[in-house]
């Protein structure tokens, strides 16, 4: 049997070296030399390919996004109309990057502003509570105690205390003692100053834009820092205009603010025009007109043709704005609409004081302003009434007026068939609104309509509300560093995942180079 076999096995071995001219004596030593050849490849190439997957595996285990530890924050926008309530987030492990910190809540508080209570003080803390039981449902209740707590009273809290300083205490007082209700960690109520709020509106859109990155310094060609934006922002009883001017004239210091904001320095133009908010300027207006008319029987281009409206005297003169120019006993001013854009700019053109100017230039009110440079974010009443009007992404200045004409001329009851959900005083002042936009845009900060473009009308940005709110969290809480934390050029990731794209080459590299230069038997022509 086992000689048969054997004999078998030669005569397939003749057949075998008849094709290939080898050493028949060599056949039996060379094919166990082959096959081991091909065990040490399978070897080799079943240890790449586990190095590999194992690499592979490392990497993505290492970065596997881990729990993220939440840090929170509100902020109380204490505004003259209205006070809203605003929650942020950010990763604690990141609060010095530039834009992580999010917008997560805001809830407006039912009610007037703050300063509307200072005949029944109490009310204002008591307004607030709604509000923050929401704070309270938002943030898991362990970071409760690490929350911190801000109120920022603006404009109606600055007439205020212009008119009675010792109620606005009381206000403060008692919006500080519901606060104080809550378990977060409160951090103080107080009265912001125009040139604050209109600085951190600044700070917000920009760090909310991330027009504060700037790269890491490992490859010089790529230290660019992007131009900042300018903030407008219009409010009930008061307006900012922020910017970073090109020129560096600095003829009014207290308009100017300095920041060391991630490594680099800016100069900030900043000015606040206190009853220049729309609230505010539409009395001053009123309270004027009366005045030039001697005659509380108004009728008023800013309103549309056959509104009626009969305001209180007490509203009219009651604020610091008005005061002075009551002259009339009467306790009604009665308002007819007549619905002229053109007359409406023209009686609106008389609140900017344009010819007196102490400086090289001026906007209004013998006011320092350079030349306007860069783009703009216009937010809050800027928007409201731009987005109403369907004008917030109009470039072109002269459809911006038709449109208005066209609504300012629209008979009040037409107005109110076609807009039946909106508000009846937002809707009835919108021609107003919208013609002092225009004025206070044009002739007060001397946009044209070359530049009119460069405005951006806008309520968020990023999802969190465009408002000085956050840059003020910001501030107080240090999380924007003077200097640019130094950081290993790539990030962790990167690292890992370069690691192992090097690694693979330099191996396919060494494998290719093998195959090469000592080519296996195996491979030769033929073998396989
Ligand atoms: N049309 C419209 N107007 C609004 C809306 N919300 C607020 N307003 C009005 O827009 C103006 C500005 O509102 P805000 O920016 O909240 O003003 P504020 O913060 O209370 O006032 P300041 O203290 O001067 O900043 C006020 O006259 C408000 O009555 C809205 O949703 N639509
Ligand atoms: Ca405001």
């Amino acid at each position: 049997m086992h000689n048969k076999g054997l004999g078998i096995t030669v005569l397939q071995e003749f057949k075998w070296t008849k094709k290939m001219p080898l050493d028949t004596s060599l056949g039996k030593g060379s094919k166990q030399k082959i096959s081991w050849s091909k065990k040490v490849l399978i070897i080799l190439g079943f240890l790449f390919v586990l190095g590999a997957v194992a690499l592979i595996t490392v990497a993505v285990v290492q970065n596997k996004p881990l729990p993220k530890n939440m840090k929170y924050g509100i902020v109380l926008d204490a505004g003259s109309s209205h006070t809203s309530v605003y929650v942020y987030n950010w990763p604690a492990e990141k609060e010095n990057d530039t834009g992580v910190v999010q917008q997560v809540e805001v809830c407006k508080v039912d009610g007037p502003g703050i300063s509307s209570y200072s005949k029944d003080v109490e009310k204002a803390g008591l307004s607030l509570q709604d509000c923050m039981n929401t704070a309270k449902q938002v943030i898991p209740k362990k970071e409760h105690r690490d929350t911190p707590v801000y109120l920022g009273a603006t404009a109606g809290m600055r007439l205020l205390s212009l008119d009675n300083n010792k109620i606005a205490d009381k206000v403060l007082l008692s919006v500080e003692k519901s606060l104080r209700l809550y378990p977060f960690d409160f951090q103080g109520c107080r009265i912001i100053t125009g040139q604050e709020e209109g600085a951190y509106g600044w700070i917000s859109i920009n760090y909310m834009l991330g027009n504060f990155k700037q790269s890491s310094s490992w490859m010089p060609f790529q230290q660019t820092s992007t131009e900042t934006s300018g903030a407008l922002d219009l409010g009930g009883a008061s307006t900012q205009i922020t910017f970073e001017p090109t020129d560096s004239i600095n003829e009014s210091p207290e308009n100017f603010m300095l920041f060391r904001l991630y490594g680099k320095t800016y100069n900030v133009y900043t000015h606040s025009f206190l009853c220049y908010g729309k609230d505010q300027a539409l009395r001053l207006r009123l309270a004027n007109d009366v005045k030039n008319a001697g005659s509380t029987n108004l009728q008023n281009p800013c309103f549309n043709p056959g509104y009626v409206k009969n305001m209180s005297a007490v509203d009219l003169y009651g604020s610091p704005c008005t005061a002075k120019y009551k002259l009339f006993s009467s306790s009604f001013i009665l308002i007819t609409g007549t619905g002229d854009y053109h007359q409406c700019q023209q009686n609106l053109q008389d609140m900017f004081n344009k010819t007196e100017c102490p400086y090289s230039r001026c906007s209004f009110n013998r006011i320092f302003q350079p030349e306007l440079s860069g783009n703009f974010g216009a937010f809050s009443a800027f928007y409201f009434v731009m987005n109403f009007l369907n004008l917030t992404s109009e470039k072109d200045l002269s459809k911006v007026k038709e449109t208005l004409k066209e609504f300012c001329s629209e008979s009040w009851q037409q107005v109110k068939e076609k807009f039946p959900d909106i508000k009846e005083k937002y809707l009835s002042e919108y021609c107003f609104s919208g013609t002092y936009i225009l004025t206070l845009l044009e002739m007060g900060y001397g946009f044209t309509s070359e530049n009119w473009g460069n405005i951006n009308f806008l309520r968020k940005i990023k999802g969190s509300d465009a408002a000085w709110t956050l840059g003020y969290m910001l501030n107080l809480t240090n999380m924007i560093p003077a200097e640019l934390p130094s950081s290993p050029p790539l990030s962790h990731a990167s690292y890992v995942g370069l690691m192992v794209l090097f690694s693979f080459l330099l191996a396919s590299v060494v494998f290719i180079g093998w195959l090469y230069f000592w080519k296996p038997r195996c491979l030769q022509k033929g073998i396989i």
